[in-house]
């Protein structure tokens, strides 16, 4: 363990539950171990890379080539998108989905609850000022257990009224993406970014046999993703979100991205993530925080 690793133990460490590991080339990962789920996050993006409840399959998918690499996003997990969600708005140089996901975070506490799960806050350490040049940092808090809650909050610090946009990329593990269903966007218009952009309206449940890239604009009601193959339904709850964003790449853009892990890496994950995308983005005036939340519960 590096002597920042063992600095962050003796400040954070919860004995049997919690651990901060060094994962080699600068990088810090923490390990948790309570009564109800193991999981991990790095420290480079404040990125839950794994989530285990016990007894269940890993219910977050995380490729398995993934690498750490310092500036580099994890293909899989939680992918923090923050400040703007895809394209900035009017700088094609900046990193789509904002530079979050890349830039290193603190721990600033951590706790064992009482029911048995882990409770883990971080902010940002790097607000790239060339691209953010606003007093409004993130923070995001984790509660970890036989659920899982995040809480993404900016807060404006400044004067001016600033627009954010941001996503829980999560990337869920399926049995096979072409045997879900997703429930809970039936009659909710989306953008279909999958070839010329266009607004559509969901009927039903969706279901996926080819590349599905859409921004549903939606009530903040649950969305539910029904999975026979592994007898489960992943629930999920937000608040702070109208817009959630379904993603798989399929087979030709699966292939392309190339860090899938095989050709057909595609079939064992869907993105649901809670967004504040497009027309969605939050109008954030000086003093207020906006707060993105969400919890997954496996069912
Ligand atoms: O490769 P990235 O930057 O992690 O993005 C993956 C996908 O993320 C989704 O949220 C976008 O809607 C897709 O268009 C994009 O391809």
């Amino acid at each position: 363990m590096n002597a920042k690793g063992t600095t962050l133990n003796d400040d954070f460490g919860i004995e049997g539950q919690l651990a901060f590991r060094d994962a080699g080339d600068g990088f810090i990962v923490i390990d948790i171990d309570n009564s109800h789920c193991t999981a991990s996050i790095a420290m480079q993006g404040a990125h839950l890379m794994t989530w285990t409840p016990k007894g269940e399959q890993p219910v977050i998918w995380m490729s398995p080539v993934a690498k750490l690499g310092h500036g580099n996003s994890i293909r899989g997990g939680v992918p923090i998108c923050w400040p703007w969600f895809g394209a900035h708005a009017t700088e094609p140089s900046f990193s789509g989905h904002g530079f979050a996901r890349t830039v290193p975070w603190e721990v600033t506490s951590t706790s064992a609850l009482e029911d048995g799960c882990t409770l883990i806050s971080f902010r940002i350490g790097d607000v790239k000022k060339d691209q953010w040049p606003h007093q409004a940092p993130a923070e995001m808090q984790m509660i970890i257990g036989h659920y899982l809650e995040m809480q993404l909050s900016t807060e404006n610090q400044g004067d001016e009224t600033i627009t954010v946009g941001d996503a829980l990329h999560t990337y869920f593990s399926v049995s096979d993406v072409s045997k879900i269903a997703i429930n809970g966007l039936d009659g909710c218009d989306y953008l279909d970014k999958v070839g010329p952009a266009a607004r559509r309206n969901q009927q039903g449940d969706i279901t996926i046999g080819s590349e599905v890239d859409r921004i549903y604009f939606d009530q903040g009601q649950d969305v539910v993703i029904k999975d026979p193959g592994l007898d489960r339904e992943i629930r999920i709850e937000k608040l702070g979100s109208h817009s959630t964003i379904v993603w798989n790449p399929w087979i030709e853009k699966c292939l392309k991205m190339g860090d899938f892990g095989s050709d057909d890496g595609y079939l064992g994950m869907v993105c649901v993530e809670s967004a504040n995308a497009a027309e969605d983005v939050v109008q954030l005036a000086p003093g207020q925080t906006h707060n993105l939340w969400v919890r997954y519960t496996v069912e």
